[in-house]
């Protein structure tokens, strides 16, 4: 499993005001969008291309254009879903599938309530976001999920995980490659499953308790 803790002071910055228990709803949602951007750049360098012929005013000039099949960005609901426009931004020919899992928050099981994904994954290059990766059961899932469709090339982007979680969802894959791309690396969990130092429930906080 690859690991990458996006390192930039843009996000730090918005992390912090993310973080606190003072931002409200409509702060945290915009907030959410923006580290999204900045975190898609980083989770995107692999991003398959393929290479294009062009005329520029001045000359022929040859570039890349994202390859077919398109990118297929998987978020996560609830929480995942705050994520998905800031991704869309930089990705806008992606296709979106949807997985919605829920954690149970006595055991910390997650369940699978929705799912709309296409049947082959054998060829898609696969985003999944979800903000948190706390005990690493809900990323597990989706990553299983995907890879009973055949994926090959998964790419996970989340905002914050703990490092008990991201343990978890390596040891689970036995040697199956993922890259996982965070905002950042936590201290840990704490004996709610909730990662520390946080910023609570994502889900709760971009869309209010259901
Ligand atoms: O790593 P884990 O221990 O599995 O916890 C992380 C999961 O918990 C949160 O979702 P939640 O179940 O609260 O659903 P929600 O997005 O609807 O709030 C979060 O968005 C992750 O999906
Ligand atoms: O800290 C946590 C852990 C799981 N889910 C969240 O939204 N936050
Ligand atoms: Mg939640």
């Amino acid at each position: 499993m690859r690991v990458h803790v996006a390192d930039h002071p843009l996000i730090t910055h918005k992390l912090t005001v993310l973080r606190d228990v003072d931002t409200p709803s409509p702060v945290f949602r915009a907030l959410v969008e923006e580290l999204m951007t900045l975190l898609a750049y980083e989770g995107t360098r692999g991003v398959r291309v393929e290479p294009v012929d062009i005329v520029t005013p001045v000359s022929p000039a040859r570039g890349v254009r994202i390859a077919d099949p398109k990118p297929l960005i998987v978020p996560i609901l609830r929480a995942g879903l705050g994520m998905l426009d800031g991704m869309v931004k930089l990705l806008p020919t992606a296709e979106v599938g949807f997985l919605g899992m829920a954690r149970d928050e006595e055991t910390l099981q997650p369940t699978t309530y929705a799912e709309r994904l296409p049947e082959d994954l054998s060829d898609r290059q696969c985003f999944v976001l979800d903000p948190m990766l706390a005990t690493g059961g809900s990323l597990t899932a989706a990553i299983e999920f995907l890879f009973a469709r055949g994926a090959v090339d998964v790419t996970a982007i989340c905002i914050l995980a703990a490092p008990e979680g991201l343990r978890a969802v390596e040891q689970a894959l036995h040697g199956r490659e993922v890259t996982v791309v965070l905002g950042a690396l936590d201290e840990r969990l704490n004996e709610h499953g909730y990662i520390v130092p946080g910023l609570g429930d994502a889900g709760d906080r971009l869309y209010g308790t259901v």
